[in-house]
């Protein structure tokens, strides 16, 4: 796992969450398959995967909503370890629900209740929280008269009115437009900068890799990579080349060092290995190529997510 420093650079050593050999069976299927990851105290951990790849299964099964067949879950806060502490945990569900026919401020109380918080800090909070999400002074609406993604923000404010010690966010993004995404990813680290140890799965791999520094990626029910985000691009090949020219795929794939092409017309994005840097790879490109255009990039968390989620195919087209 490398060194395990934290969302805010500090290295750590207390773990606040440990999963060891979870397993879960639906029927015939196995969709968590002997799955082990660790949550240290201040980590943003992204828990990435393709769509049944068995995160919110992995999800359910630490908020004990439902039982693993095989493993271990044990969350270790404040010197104290036990199953689950309902009170120092926050919780936004991937199904999204609130009842309607009442106003934010009677359901975000009535969550902050059932997490033992005094009334008046959490009446407080939710106005703090309403203005930050940008529905200020909306606590008396009534939850049916909101939009989707206002409701999800309300349902966010109830994931956080008890100022959770840890926080499980399954798809926080979902449904909100750029401006939300902004200002809940900005949220999101300024809970963590105040102490949250944070654990949530998102197909925004672009906010994924701007949020987290520790990544947990699940394929079929299994582990597949698990680390500090720089420490899984090093592991992965490095670099991506750019070319945008009348090129042959044939002509790119002699170039050393070119491990998988992406074409999408003119344009072709060349993986390169690992073992080759930037400059001997700059060197080798042959000047009989049409070049139009040509950059290098750090390839991204999304390529790393393609790439697994379609086993490393070789050569693909894109569109
Ligand atoms: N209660 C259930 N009964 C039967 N099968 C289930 C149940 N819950 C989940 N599954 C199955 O388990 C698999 C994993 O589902 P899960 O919801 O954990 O995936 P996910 O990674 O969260 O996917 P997504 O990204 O689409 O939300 C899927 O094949 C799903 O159909």
């Amino acid at each position: 796992m490398g060194t395990n420093t934290n969302s805010r650079g500090d290295v750590v050593v207390n773990e606040v969450l440990r999963v060891e050999n979870v397993s879960k069976t639906f029927g015939e299927a196995k969709v968590v398959d002997d799955v082990s990851f660790s949550v240290m105290e201040g980590d943003i951990m992204g828990t990435l995967g393709p769509n049944g790849a068995g995160k919110s299964t992995l999800i359910r099964s630490i908020m004990g909503m439902i039982y693993p067949d095989s493993g271990e879950i044990s969350f270790n806060m404040d010197g104290e370890r036990g199953r689950l502490f309902r009170s120092k945990i926050g919780y936004l569900p991937e199904e999204r629900g609130l009842y309607k026919d009442v106003t934010i401020q009677d359901i975000i109380l009535y969550i902050a209740e059932l997490k033992d918080y005094p009334k008046d800090k959490a009446k407080k909070r939710l106005s703090e929280y309403l203005e930050k999400l940008d529905l200020g002074g909306l606590e008396r609406k009534k939850v049916e008269e909101l939009s989707k993604g206002m409701a999800q923000k309300v349902q966010f404010i109830g994931a956080i009115i008890n100022e959770p010690k840890f926080l499980i966010l399954d798809e926080p993004f979902s449904g909100l437009d750029p401006l939300g995404q902004d200002i809940l990813m900005e949220e999101i680290k300024t809970l963590s900068r105040e102490g949250a140890t944070i654990l949530l799965s998102s197909h925004q791999m672009n906010l994924v890799e701007a949020l987290c520094n520790r990544i947990f990626l699940i394929n079929k029910g299994k582990k597949v990579v698990y680390g500090g985000l720089e420490e899984i691009k090093e592991q992965f090949s490095n670099f991506k080349c750019t070319i945008v020219g009348k090129n042959s795929v044939h002509d790119l794939e002699k170039i050393p060092g070119v491990e998988r092409i992406v074409e999408s017309g003119d344009r072709n994005t060349l993986y390169i290995s690992k073992d080759m840097d930037s400059n001997s790879f700059l060197r080798a490109v042959p000047e009989s190529l049409n070049i139009k255009e040509l950059h290098m990039d750090r390839i991204s968390l999304h390529d790393i997510f393609v790439n697994i989620a379609k086993g490393g195919a070789e050569h693909e087209k894109d569109n």
